[in-house]
């Protein structure tokens, strides 16, 4: 059993128990009474082509690290993260590794204005339903969890519902997978999910397999500035961050110095590719 396999028994546990408490009927009339969803696509493309947009995580734990942070007040920190400019906020709400709960994401949804990705591991229609109820604007599809039939279904679902999904990838074979499916959002996640190792270096080395279109998310293993800038200058529009930020002294202040380093970073990564472009022609 990896993992994954691992915390996913645990994620359809947990999910049973919450369909016994509330029905898919009643989530339903719930969503029809929700502010319509944000649009997060809009939010991650940023307002130039220079941009590098930051995804701020609440992220309590992990199975990687254990405890990160205790997080007494997830809304004070999520309005942290949007004053230092984060274009979205990611609340991680599965319960037994990360410490996260749906309750986490009501108290982000009341205190900030920008979208808000809920972070689980989806492995059922009624989790895309839930996360709607809850305010959430983006879940996450992970391609290593789902078959094509599942992405597709679930990826329809969260479109109808007027949200969008980061589907994340970790080979080229699982990027082919999400470009098949016309993905508008394609996370890179550089943790290994059967060591939970990060390896930043493998974001630039599956650039060449990502598809022209899709916005470009690089996840995971940033512990500075010069891990944006490092995504960025290898074609990442968007970076998420987690532990650097739940433990920074200052996370206001620290997204806006992830911000800084990344533009620099894309400036010049856009430049270098017109150049190219140049030559070629
Ligand atoms: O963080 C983990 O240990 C982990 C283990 C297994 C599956 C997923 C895991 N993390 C979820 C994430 O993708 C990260 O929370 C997110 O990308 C931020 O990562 P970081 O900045 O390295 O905290």
């Amino acid at each position: 059993m990896t993992v994954l396999d691992d915390i996913i028994a645990g994620v359809r546990e947990d999910l049973h128990a919450r369909q016994r408490e509330v029905s898919l009927e009643e989530l339903k009339e719930r969503v029809a009474s929700v502010s319509p969803a944000r649009d997060a696509l809009s939010a991650l493309r940023g307002p130039a082509a220079s941009t590098v947009e930051i995804i701020a995580e609440v992220k309590r734990a992990s199975p990687s690290k254990g405890d990160l942070s205790d997080i007494p007040e997830p809304a004070a920190l999520a309005h942290e993260y949007e004053a230092g400019g984060a274009a979205a906020i990611s609340v991680l709400t599965e319960g037994r590794r990360f410490k996260g709960s749906l309750a986490d994401l009501d108290a982000v949804r009341s205190a900030v204005s920008i979208p808000l990705l809920r972070k689980d591991f989806t492995i059922d229609p009624y989790m895309i339903w839930e996360a709607r109820a809850h305010g959430a604007d983006l879940i996450l599809l992970i391609v290593a969890a789902l078959d094509d039939e599942q992405l597709r279904e679930y990826l329809e679902l969260t479109h109808r519902l007027g949200m969008n999904a980061i589907v994340e990838t970790h080979t080229p074979e699982e990027i082919r997978r999400a470009a098949d499916l016309g993905a508008k959002i394609i996370g890179v996640n550089v943790r290994n999910l059967k060591t939970l190792e990060t390896d930043n270096t493998h974001f630039s080395s599956l650039v060449e397999h990502l598809p022209e279109g899709p916005v470009i998310v690089a996840e995971s293993g940033v512990a500075g500035p010069e891990d944006v800038a490092a995504y960025a200058s290898s074609g990442a529009q968007v970076v998420l961050v987690g532990e650097a930020l739940v433990r920074n002294r200052d996370p206001r202040e620290a997204v806006g110095d992830f911000k800084n380093s990344g533009r620099k970073a894309r400036t010049g990564y856009l430049e270098t590719a017109q150049n190219e472009d140049e030559h070629a022609e």
